[in-house]
């Protein structure tokens, strides 16, 4: 076993030895556990890995990297990238070719071409499903011993988890160190003709550093938006594509039919790779084949996993949508598996059970805020009542049924099952029809926000109507600003305090739907109103979200019985990312 640390004489800058032992990987350490040929693959890869790394820092490389690692530096890099969110720029469609154009250049600014050639890369585009779905792959592989590469968007908290090396969130340390590597060089290189890529640009081209660079054995690649244009389309020819659920969003950039958002999505398919797919509505569907059948793609369509084929073993996301990422996942993988790890993967037939890693890998991969339950630590324990978060960034018509679905689902289970245990531990359990005990005692809350570019009249009567079809009814629904500010990647620190100049509109044309399906639904509003004395029982628009958050727990301390407080938190990622950033502090 040996580790190196190198600092070499020329390098113009003091870099932190932390840093550099990041740098440098204990080779012998890497173990892969199940098979010889990956394990070999591997170990050669990571050597190869040391020596360029020295051969880096020897040329100077990593110069740029900032002098002052950790403090300040963290949120200076955060400021630069915030700098580089420019508002609806990828909304430009008469020039958005043109512009597609410029990641090549950037990729030679950054000496990345060369390296993005040979990454063996799995690259997902979809409208629902594809953080998902490369969460699970990525899980897949890992299990077989390969080193991996995952980038997702968006972040809930922070933007390195959209950077996972090995299954965790790169530190900050590698963080800092590649990302000023790439944003000073690109300072550096760029001009009027070729100008600082976009906020989401350069996410994806630091990823392909990170991955270049750590040498990882798969890089899964999520596409940020469409699948033609998006920046993550620059690697020309992955091992394998998946193209998870589509659907209708981004309408304005990607077009007003499943036809349209479907051509844009198998922009990614490449001459002769495999691609795999979920089944689509017909006109998706058609548009998917065609563009397959134009560049000789072998396009598969796979089923939802059985629970046959995982042994029995639960999804490491929770709800029913999952078992069809998860079966996508096992395509890509095994695909994957086959083609560079030059495995025997045995046959994926629904009755058939999956290797073991494949059951391992799908067990414990996770995305948070996908179908997350998180019992708020806040509730002093003498209290009888209980606050429970049931978190899901849901945004789009039918992923808000999909969430729809999982939350009464989850409700229900919790509320039979007599055990709290499992609420620790973040599960959500059963998936019964029965009804639960102590009914009475459980109220549904829904805390909601979505951008003004989505439409709550799809929205909100989908979620509505879903959740009710399962026999769940929310007491009252709660409408939020977000906290996050779009144009500022910020951390937990920067959270505003509350605004009393915070524009509320959009918050109560939402409260204005919501009241619309009350009411449509019948005379239970009027009761309401007179009880509470408000202007209305089923709803309440808040200036803030820590407001809301204390009306919670100031509503199960003040309720006189023991009342469990179910609250979904669902339409925007942002929110849920801010209620786990509170609810966590
Ligand atoms: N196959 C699916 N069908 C319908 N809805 C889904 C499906 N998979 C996920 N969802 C819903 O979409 C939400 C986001 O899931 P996920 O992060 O996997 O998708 P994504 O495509 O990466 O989304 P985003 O557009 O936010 O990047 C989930 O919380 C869930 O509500
Ligand atoms: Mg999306
Ligand atoms: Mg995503």
């Amino acid at each position: 076993m040996f580790a190196v640390s190198f600092v070499p004489r020329t390098t113009p800058c003091r870099l932190s030895s932390a840093f550099l032992c990041h740098l440098s990987i204990p080779v012998a350490l890497r173990l892969h556990h199940h098979y010889q040929q990956p394990h070999l693959a591997s170990l050669s890869c990571q050597i190869r890995s040391l020596r360029k790394q020295i051969d880096m820092a020897a040329r100077g490389d990593y110069g740029a990297v900032k002098q002052k690692v950790g403090g300040d530096s963290y949120e200076e890099a955060l400021a630069a990238l915030s700098s580089l969110i420019t508002k609806r720029s990828r909304a430009d469609k008469s020039n958005k070719g043109d512009r597609f154009e410029l990641v090549f250049d950037y990729l030679k600014l950054l000496d990345l071409e060369e390296d993005i050639s040979k990454m063996k890369v799995i690259h997902v585009a979809g409208t629902k499903g594809k953080g998902s779905t490369c969460a699970f792959t990525e899980s897949i592989l890992r299990n077989y011993g390969f080193r991996t590469g995952l980038f997702t968007s968006p972040h809930l908290i922070d933007v390195r988890e959209r950077f996972r090396l090995d299954g965790v969130d790169i530190s900050e340390e590698k963080f800092l160190g590649y990302f000023w590597w790439c944003y000073n060089r690109l300072k550096e290189r760029t001009n009027e003709e070729i100008p600082m890529p976009t906020y989401f640009r350069f996410l994806a081209l630091l990823a392909f550093k990170i991955f270049a660079a750590e040498e990882v054995d798969a890089a899964i690649l999520e596409v940020g938006l469409g699948g033609k244009f998006d920046a993550t389309n620059a690697v020309q020819k992955p091992v394998v594509c998946g193209i998870s659920s589509l659907g209708y969003d981004h309408m304005e950039i990607l077009g007003d039919t499943l036809g349209k958002i479907a051509g844009e999505k198998a922009g990614i398919f490449k001459l002769g790779v495999p691609a795999f797919t979920v089944p689509q509505p017909d006109e998706a569907m058609r548009v998917l084949e065609e563009k397959a059948s134009e560049l000789d793609v072998n396009l598969e369509v796979v089923q939802p996993l059985t629970a046959r084929q995982l042994s029995g073993q639960k999804l490491g996301l929770d709800g029913e949508h999952q078992y069809l990422n998860a079966r996508l996942a096992v395509s890509l993988a095994s695909t994957w598996l086959q083609q560079i790890g030059k495995l025997e993967v045995p046959s994926l037939t629904q009755t058939s059970i999956l290797p073991e890693q494949f059951i391992k890998g799908l067990a414990t991969a996770s995305l948070q805020g996908r179908a997350q339950v998180v019992p708020d630590q806040f509730i002093e324990s003498q209290t009888s009542g209980d606050l429970v978060f049931y978190l899901d960034g849901a945004h789009s018509p039918e992923s808000m049924e999909a969430c729809a679905k999982w939350f009464s689902f989850a409700v229900k289970g919790d509320n039979q099952s007599e055990s709290s245990e499992h609420l620790v531990n973040g599960s959500s359990g059963s998936s019964s029809h029965d009804q639960f005990s102590g009914e009475e005692s459980c109220q549904q809350i829904l805390l909601f926000n979505c951008m003004s570019v989505r439409d709550p009249d799809l929205l909100l009567p989908h979620l509505r109507n879903t959740c009710a079809n399962y026999g769940v009814h929310f007491k009252k629904a709660l409408f939020v600003p977000n906290m996050s500010v779009y144009h500022k990647v910020g951390t937990a620190a920067d959270l505003p305090e509350n605004d009393p100049q915070v524009d509320l509109s959009w918050q109560f044309t939402l409260q204005k739907v919501w009241e619309g399906l009350v009411h449509s639904e019948g005379g239970e509003g009027e009761e309401d109103r007179g009880k509470d004395g408000e202007r209305s029982g089923n709803s309440e628009v808040f200036t803030s979200l820590p407001m809301a958050i204390k009306w919670l727990r100031d509503s199960v301390h003040e309720s006189s019985s023991a009342t469990r407080f179910q609250v979904l938190v669902t339409g925007s990622l942002h929110l849920v990312g801010d209620v786990l950033r509170l609810i966590r502090k």
